[in-house]
């Protein structure tokens, strides 16, 4: 190039002596020269871009010389030859000089030589291509090469990973946030709700009936803990979570959140109807079951029971409302919802089948005398809760006689009045207590041996009663038959509450007392039949209860391949918590046991009418092993 433009520059002072009139030929001749000169010095920067860049730069202490970015110069396509033949000459000036070299052009060409961080300069565009006609004056074109194609390469995918992981760990703590957000409402909500309500029922100043409403609405303050009672219902208890947490500062519950839950959800989620339900069995640990495969990424679950197909009232408004209460979702996770009583309830399976014929069905199942012995437990205890408070309260009325209505617990007959309390209650302080009997899923069906009687009035009870029925017909003794007088709601809770299991469970003749609904649940094989009637036995999975309180990842393996999701549950999710004698679970953010209500202390029952019992359930559960095809081994003395 420099032979070149030196060939140029002495043709042109040759023929500028010799031919003074052809003026406009030579400033053509030079024009050609200056583009040739131009498309050698951009060869030459392709082939040798760090030479290229060491002849620019090297003179300037201030560049690095072993920088990866490449670099252009400046010059411009109307550079006079003097110019052009000067900045080849000294291809060692430094980029000011060579600019101040370009002054008389200042103000028409565009300035490249602009200095950019990261040594990535300006090359007039005239340097990729001869200038043409066409070539504006005032363009440049910014060059960015790399000195080790392979380094960079790994740096942007370095760069490109992390830009992707922290993209991931956003999106991950804003579902996080919004849930925590949604929960924090949701207890606000319903502590609102619960203290409305309990003025409502109570008066403003009832202890004794908030801490009622307190306790199925979830926030016991006594343990500090938020528990919510299995055996609330209503729309609300939904939402409840259920593993007990720290109690929200008053500043949060006070705090009303800023967008309302219904409506914050993620995108590209969406409320699905359950894939999965766990249909029962209540009290064998469904609640334990479904909080331990929450902690799988694939799946989700309902708050808490919904009662859509073994209530009227909520199957009636619609599978569009069912799908509402289901959480978002993304595709291809589970939805999975619990609410034990399907088992029992003889209307569910056909209703499920009807939704989703392929549904999976989750069973769990205890030992029936140790399940039976935790439905009085918990069945005693809400009774116990009920009465209390109220019997305090209320004084007694004047002329106010005794209760005398009886109750045939098969033959045994108990008075309503084995409560003092219930001879103090006013008949408002009973149609309120009523109301909460009626709310209170536990009280359904069981609050008495073999009767059931204060329940009847609902549809819940409908179907408690065909359960009984079915128990009832089952086989068995038949020494159960029931008798249905009506027992007022405070002597059916006063009953529950005075009497033990052992005088519930057994006839003072010693038959068993196979009507009462603790034991009655207990008969798997009844409630089974039914199910299986409707579907077919591998869409079913029979989960150990006794076998998920000792050993919960063994269980849970078992289910995710059941669902067709990967073994993500593991032993590292759990620790045994030497205080509540269970596994509680371990989540990143903190461990967690299910609530107080869960793993409650049982009572003392006498080992004779256990053994008796089991002798009883003996030939049942032979039944139940032949319908699931396993024997679990239930001990049989
Ligand atoms: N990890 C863990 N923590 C606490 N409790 C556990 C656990 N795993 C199973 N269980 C057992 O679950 C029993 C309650 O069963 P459910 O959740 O099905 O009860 S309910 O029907 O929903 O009311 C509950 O019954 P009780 O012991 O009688 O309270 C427990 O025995």
């Amino acid at each position: 190039m420099t032979a070149a433009k030196r060939r140029a520059g002495s043709s042109g002072s040759g023929s500028s002596s010799s031919s003074h009139g052809n003026v406009q030929q030579q400033q053509q001749h030079q024009s050609l020269q200056q583009q040739h000169h131009h498309h050698q010095e951009y060869q030459q920067l392709l082939q040798h871009p760090h030479h290229h860049y060491h002849q620019h730069y090297s003179s300037n202490g201030s560049t690095s010389h072993s920088s990866n970015i490449i670099i252009g110069g400046h010059t411009n396509a109307t550079h006079s030859s003097s110019s052009s033949s000067n900045a080849t000459s000294n291809s060692n000036s430094n980029p000011q000089q060579y600019h101040q070299r370009q002054q008389p052009h200042q103000a028409t060409l565009r300035d490249c030589s602009v200095k950019l961080p990261l040594d990535i300069l300006w090359l007039p565009k005239s340097a990729m291509r001869p200038a043409g006609p066409d070539a504006s004056p005032t363009d440049c074109i910014l060059v960015v090469g790399v000195s080790r194609p392979k380094l960079a390469v790994v740096f942007l995918t370095v760069m490109l990973i992390s830009l992707f992981l922290t993209f991931h760990v956003l999106y991950d703590s804003a579902v996080y946030n919004i849930q925590a957000a949604q929960a924090v409402h949701e207890r606000h909500r319903l502590s609102l709700a619960a203290s409305a309500s309990a003025s409502a029922l109570g008066g403003s100043g009832s202890s004794s009936s908030s801490s009622y409403s307190s306790s199925s609405s979830g926030y016991s303050s006594s343990s500090g803990s938020y528990s919510s009672s299995s055996s609330s219902a209503g729309g609300n208890s939904n939402h409840l979570p259920v593993f007990v947490k720290p109690v929200p500062s008053s500043n949060q519950l006070s705090h009303p959140m800023v967008f309302p839950s219904s409506r914050v959800h993620f995108p590209k989620t969406s409320r699905r109807l359950p894939q999965a339900l766990i249909i029962g069995v209540r009290k064998c640990g469904t609640r334990a079951l479904l909080e331990m495969l929450y902690l799988h990424p694939r799946i989700q679950k309902a708050g808490g029971e919904v009662h859509f197909f073994d209530r009227d009232e909520n199957y009636l408004k619609g599978l569009e409302w069912y799908r509402k209460k289901m959480p978002h979702s993304f595709r291809g996770q589970i939805t999975i919802e619990k609410s034990p009583s399907y088992f029992v309830s003889p209307e569910v399976p056909e209703r499920v089948r009807a939704m989703n014929a392929s549904i999976k069905l989750l069973l769990i199942v205890r030992e029936p005398v140790t399940r039976a012995i935790s439905d009085y437990t918990q069945l005693r205890s809400h009774a116990a809760t009920a009465i209390l408070p109220l019997a305090e309260k209320d004084p007694p009325l004047p002329n106010q006689s005794p209760s005398t209505r009886e109750s045939s617990g098969g033959g045994a007959t108990v008075t309503a009045t084995s409560s003092g309390a219930a001879a103090k209650m006013s008949s408002s302080s009973q149609s309120l207590l009523y109301a909460k009997l009626q709310s209170a899923r536990g009280y359904d069906n069981a609050l008495v041996g073999g009767s059931g009687a204060g329940a009847k009035e609902t549809k819940a009870r409908t179907s408690s009663a065909s359960v009984r029925r079915g128990a009832s017909s089952s086989g068995g003794n038949g020494g159960a038959a029931m008798t249905t007088t009506t027992l007022s709601p405070m002597a059916s809770a006063a009953q529950m509450a005075a009497k033990s299991f052992e005088e519930l469970a057994i006839f003072p003749n010693g038959t068993v007392n196979e009507a009462y609904r603790p034991l009655s649940i207990s008969m798997y094989h009844v409630h089974l039949h039914r199910w299986l009637e409707v579907f077919p036995r591998e869409q079913l999975l029979v989960v150990n209860g006794d076998r998920l309180i000792e050993d919960p990842v063994s269980q849970l393996k078992r289910i995710e391949a059941f669902l067709g999701i990967e073994h993500r549950v593991k032993s590292e999710h759990f620790y045994f918590n030497e205080t509540k004698g269970f596994y509680c679970l371990r989540y990143d953010n903190g461990d967690r046991c299910l609530r107080e209500t869960k793993g409650r202390k049982h009572p003392h029952v006498d080992p004779v009418v256990v053994s008796r019992l089991r002798r009883f359930f003996a030939e049942y559960n032979q039944r139940f092993y032949e319908l699931v095809g396993e024997d679990l081994g239930w001990p049989e003395e």
